[in-house]
């Protein structure tokens, strides 16, 4: 559990502020460290019994006035640092809690670092290293399917599954290496159950590597590009999905010029959903002839484009070869009995379309939770090795040399969660992982 590596800076009290809402309401002034009671106390008077909520007035100078808070203190070592904790739970305001922070670095708190907080939580041993990624994660996730990855993350449940595999590969490793002193004991039967083995959890970390692209697609919100011909009715559908009258419709073929976007969540996935001006040929109009290049751009960089015709006229041009096809205008006929079909006037088919839209966009992977671009740079590391092992037990290479790959292996594993690493955690990695951080976090 415990980590190897002391703490930085084991003496000092740092003090950051964690705000609530972004526009205030209430602010948290964190401290953490040993003087953590002793730098309040002079504010407050005496701290509440731990872990309980109280009152407190905050005294933060001589001659102003005090502030009203809630506080909580948490003796160390049962708090998020480790650490002895206290809580201000304060009027939010740059000036008002800047007073307060003003008063307790006078009494010699010090300003706290970005994830400072984390920080100590990782070097205490009460967080693992990819659980403090899944906090940064969580505080970065835009989307609802990245909330719950990070979630994941947080509650450690990759930490327990490379730590299981890490654990199966030093087994295997201490068989290998009972072996080292009389290899002519060694039966063609132990080298093949090895192989297999070995197999066995190359393919787990090789899954793990199988999950990243759908983690990365739950962090970043896809492009949902209509396209189509002029008039097809590309914005009409893009307002209906919205909800709202965000785009020009007109009769007019090539009334939307420029591209319109607006963020909306389908089915829990949020998407960035972009209208588009109607592709055709022969336009004298440089304006909706420059239109018409967005349009092109918009569909190269598209996650999904939603390949809009209308019911009333025949294919104009030809839909792109992937894609969603969908026969707008169904109010008025049935031409493409084969496509989804909708109808921005009467609403029919757009709950249709709304969830094969995002049941494309998230694709069919289950268990996104190694999406974070560290942990599979190890676990593709991790996987390399045990290839290596595997190759060299078939050429029959030394034992040694096998077991000298699992214990690199067994090295990468283990900087995932950064816990029994076989050694520190290099400063930079965790000055990397600490950094995305805001102060008070
Ligand atoms: N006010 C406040 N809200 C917060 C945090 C915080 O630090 N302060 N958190 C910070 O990110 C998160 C909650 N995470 C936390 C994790 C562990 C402990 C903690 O005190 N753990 C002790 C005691 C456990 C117990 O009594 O149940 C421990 O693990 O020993 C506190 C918060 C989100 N909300
Ligand atoms: N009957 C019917 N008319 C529709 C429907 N959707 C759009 N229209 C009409 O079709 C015309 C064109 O609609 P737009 O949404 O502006 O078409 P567009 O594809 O955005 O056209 P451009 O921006 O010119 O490329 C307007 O007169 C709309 O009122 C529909 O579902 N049913
Ligand atoms: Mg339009």
């Amino acid at each position: 559990m415990t980590s190897k590596r002391p703490p930085a800076d084991p003496d000092s009290t740092i003090v950051g502020v964690a705000t609530g809402t972004p526009d205030g309401g209430v602010a948290i002034v964190r401290l953490s460290g040993p003087e953590a009671r002793s730098l309040v106390e002079p504010l407050i008077g005496t701290l509440p019994a731990p872990r309980l909520l109280a009152r407190r007035r905050v005294l933060d100078s001589s001659d102003g006035s005090p502030d009203d808070a809630l506080v909580v203190w948490m003796p160390g070592p049962r708090s998020f640092t480790g650490e002895d904790v206290v809580e201000l739970h304060v009027h939010a305001g740059a000036r008002n809690v800047g007073r307060i922070v003003a008063a307790l670095q006078e009494r010699g708190a010090r300003a706290a670092g970005p994830g400072e907080f984390t920080r100590r939580a990782f070097e205490h041993g009460r967080l693992s290293l990819e659980q403090a990624e899944g906090i940064a994660a969580l505080i970065a996730a835009r989307t609802s399917a990245a909330i719950d990855q990070a979630r994941r993350l947080v509650a450690g449940e990759l930490g327990r599954e490379v730590e299981a595999l890490r654990s199966a590969v030093g087994d295997l490793r201490a068989e290998i290496e009972a072996n080292l002193d009389f290899p002519e004991d060694v039966t063609d039967g132990d080298v093949s159950r090895w192989r297999e083995e070995l197999l066995r959890h190359e393919a787990t970390a090789r899954a793990w590597l199988g999950s990243f692209a759908a983690g990365q697609r739950a962090r970043e919100r896809a492009r949902v590009v209509i396209a189509g011909p002029p008039n097809a009715g590309k914005s009409a559908l893009f307002n209906a999905l919205l909800g709202r009258s965000r785009a020009i419709v007109s009769p007019t073929p090539g009334t939307t010029r420029d591209y319109v976007e607006a963020e909306l969540e389908l089915d829990g996935l949020e998407v960035v959903l972009v209208d588009t001006a109607g592709l055709r040929q022969a336009t004298s109009d440089s304006i909706e002839h420059e239109g018409i290049g967005r349009s092109r751009e918009q569909i190269a960089g598209a996650e999904l484009v939603v390949w809009l015709e209308p019911a009333d006229t025949a294919t104009a041009d030809a839909p792109p070869s992937s894609g969603l096809r969908v026969e707008s205008k169904r109010d008025l006929g049935r031409r493409r009995p084969d496509w989804l079909g909708v109808s921005a006037q009467t609403g029919e088919g757009l709950a249709a379309l709304r969830s094969e839209i995002a049941g494309l966009v998230r694709g069919d992977e289950t268990a996104p939770w190694i999406g974070l671009a560290r942990h599979r740079d190890r676990a593709s590391d991790a996987a390399a090795a045990m290839a290596s092992a595997s190759s060299l037990l078939a050429t029959a290479a030394p034992l040694e040399l096998v077991a000298f790959e699992l214990g690199v292996a067994e090295r990468q594993l283990a900087e995932i969660t950064g816990r029994d690493a076989l050694g520190p955690i290099g400063e930079d990695v965790l000055a990397r992982i600490f950094s995305q951080f805001c102060i008070g976090k």
